[in-house]
């Protein structure tokens, strides 16, 4: 089998806020084209690895790198897609004059503005409410509204924080749905999560609990290694080992 590419690679990060030790010296390697999950409890440290991970916050100690470049680093902003676990939407203005500023900030023409505009709208069934305000938008409409900017540029890498969070079941698996069909594209993925069910359709997941990165491998290696039936008691075996 070919060798996969290294898409990010974290060396021995550690992040403190104060005395509080947030991330205890983490090193992992995510590749080209997989569907990578951070899983953990609330408050184990997962936005803080995504934060350092693509430079919006400086590590105390360590080395994060995104297509072999050392972190933070302006020249490969563009090729990444980031959404932030509370949304950062115009709230006055309507959801397509919210994508048309991201898209001029992203520096697309005025035709592939209103094509892309199209497709992601579509990707994320929002369609339907383009002109709406997004004061009127439901939270997870929000959500997926988020989601739509962050592919606004066609990044190489998406990154982000909790999805899926105030979505209903059956949107969850479209947006998933569409995951996958990114992933086809050769899309890098890497999705923070404490749901269980989500965390069983990634490819691989790092298991998060305060700040270390307790386990990595496949969904199916992480239960058969523990002898578990579900993702949750095998993360309940790994944390446990831990302590
Ligand atoms: N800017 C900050 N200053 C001080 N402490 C912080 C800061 N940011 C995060 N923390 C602390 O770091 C720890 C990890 O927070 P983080 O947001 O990374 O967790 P999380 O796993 O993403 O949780 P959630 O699922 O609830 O979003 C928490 O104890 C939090 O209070």
């Amino acid at each position: 089998m070919e060798k996969q590419e290294i898409i990010i690679s974290s060396q021995h990060v550690s992040k403190s806020f104060g005395k509080q030790l947030v991330l205890n010296d983490i090193t992992l390697e995510i590749f080209s084209g997989e569907i990578f999950g951070l899983l953990g409890p609330s408050g184990a440290g997962k936005t803080t690895l995504v934060k350092q991970l693509i430079g919006l916050d400086l590590p105390t100690g360590g080395e994060n790198y995104i297509f072999q470049t050392r972190m933070p680093s302006l020249s490969i902003v563009e090729r990444i897609g980031y959404m932030a676990q509370s949304d950062a939407l115009y709230e006055e203005l309507s959801a397509k004059e919210n994508l048309e500023f991201f898209a001029s900030l992203y520096g697309l023409t005025r035709k592939q503005r209103q094509n892309r505009i199209r497709e992601v709208m579509e990707i994320v069934e929002l369609s339907d409410h383009l002109h709406k305000l997004v004061s009127n938008y439901s939270g997870g409409m929000k959500r997926r509204l988020s989601l739509a900017i962050a592919l606004l540029h066609e990044p190489e890498l998406l990154i982000l924080d909790e999805p899926t969070v105030g979505i209903d079941p059956v949107l969850r698996k479209s947006i998933w749905e569409s995951f996958y069909e990114l992933k086809k594209k050769g899309i890098t993925i890497i999705v923070t999560t404490h749901v269980m069910d989500e965390a069983e359709k990634c490819d691989r997941l790092g298991m998060i609990r305060d700040g270390q990165l307790i386990a990595v491998g496949t969904p199916a290696e992480l239960k058969n290694k523990t002898n578990s039936s579900t993702i949750e008691e095998a993360f309940l075996v790994y944390g446990g080992a831990e302590s």
